[in-house]
Order: C-alpha cells, then sequence, then structure tokens
C-alpha cells in the first residue's frame, strides 16, 4: 500500500524519509522519480523547476510499486495527487521561513511557500481529493519525533483501526491565516 508524505516544500517530508528508509521502510522519491525518468511536460525556467506529467507518474509509481503489500512510503509535495491516503507534514510560518532561508530562496521563493502554507493548501487539497488525511506539525520538533508520529500513523493505518491516531492527527489543527506577510 501506499502511503504520501506531503507538504509544503522545507516541512521536512525528504529528512524523514531519509530516517523511515533507515528503519527499513522503502521510499519513493518522486521529484527525484521526476527528474530521473523524465516523467514531466515541461520546464519550467523562471521558476527552476519541471511540470510534471501526473498520468505517467502516477502509471510508474503504480508500476514500481505493483501488488507489494507493505507500505511504501511517497515523498513528494505532490504525493497527495497519487496516494489515497497522506500524512501532511506542517510547519509554523516563522520556522518555515527560516528554513526556506537557510536553502537560499529567492525572497519570492520563500513568500510563495510560506504563504501556501499559511493558506493550508497542500492540507486543503489533500482534503479534497485523498480519502485519508493525517496532520503532524514539525514545528521546533526534530525529525527523529515527526518520524515517531510517522511510525504511530503508519501502524494505526495497517491495524485496520486508526481511531485512536486520527483523532491524535485529524486535519485543521493549525490557523496561520494571519500570518501572510
Ligand atoms: N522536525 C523536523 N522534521 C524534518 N525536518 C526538519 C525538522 N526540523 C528542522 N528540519 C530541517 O528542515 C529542512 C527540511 O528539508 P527537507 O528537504 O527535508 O524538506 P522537504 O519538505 O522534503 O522539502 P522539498 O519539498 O523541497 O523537498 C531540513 O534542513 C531539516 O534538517
Amino acid at each position: 500500500m501506499i502511503i504520501g508524505l506531503t507538504g509544503t516544500p522545507g516541512t521536512g517530508k525528504t529528512s524523514v524519509c531519509r530516517i523511515l528508509e533507515a528503519h527499513g521502510y522503502r521510499v519513493i522519491h518522486m521529484n527525484e522519480l521526476i527528474k530521473s525518468e523524465h516523467l514531466y511536460s515541461e520546464v519550467d525556467e523562471e521558476r527552476d523547476t519541471v511540470v510534471a506529467d501526473m498520468d505517467r507518474v502516477f502509471s510508474r509509481v503504480c508500476e514500481l510499486v505493483g501488488d507489494d503489500s507493505d507500505v511504501t512510503i511517497l515523498d513528494s509535495h505532490m504525493a497527495h495527487h497519487i496516494a489515497d491516503t497522506v500524512i501532511v507534514l506542517r510547519t509554523a510560518p516563522s520556522e518555515l521561513t527560516q528554513r526556506l532561508k537557510a536553502r537560499s530562496y529567492s525572497k519570492s521563493k520563500v513568500q510563495e511557500n510560506v504563504e501556501a502554507e499559511c493558506l493550508d493548501v497542500v492540507l486543503v487539497e489533500s482534503v479534497e481529493w485523498c480519502q485519508k488525511v493525517y496532520e503532524v506539525d514539525t514545528t521546533g520538533r526534530n525529525a527523529e519525533d515527526v518520524v515517531e508520529d510517522v511510525e504511530k500513523i503508519i501502524s494505526g493505518v495497517l491495524s485496520g483501526d486508526d481511531t485512536l491516531v486520527y483523532e491524535q492527527y485529524k486535519p485543521g489543527s493549525f490557523d496561520w491565516s494571519e500570518e501572510i506577510f
């Protein structure tokens, strides 16, 4: 089964996935896959990114996962376009700003991503498109602590009764709409 790990860039998906891989989980880093296998329709030079061909990405991910009943984690800010069950990582705007500035992103790229986080863009899309959505806060925490939450959610999903974990990680806990700069 596929579980998507999604969230605004900088919320820590890849950092968390690297630890999950070390714990033995299978992870598909979707952005790397898109680039290495040219699963895109255009190159957006201005934004220094590519426009993914989501039909081809979906087919390729399904092919890679096959009928494996073990969990495969899909690491991408677009994982909610593919997976039905997703975990959305969240980060308070002030901390996300610092993380993105540390990447030497341009002012406009930092602003675009922080605004998206303030407006819950990935969360809203996930709730619209996915059957099951969990939300995990990464603010003021380290990646190992976030991994503990993610593993708890995975166990709940696999157990077939996620009532308790859903209660703890159900979406809609943050309101950062006042923090748009
Ligand atoms: N609690 C945390 N969980 C994960 N990463 C954290 C946490 N706290 C700080 N970080 C830092 O935030 C940064 C997150 O970068 P990372 O590439 O993992 O994010 P991402 O969501 O995968 O971004 P992108 O979508 O651009 O690939 C890293 O430098 C990481 O060390």
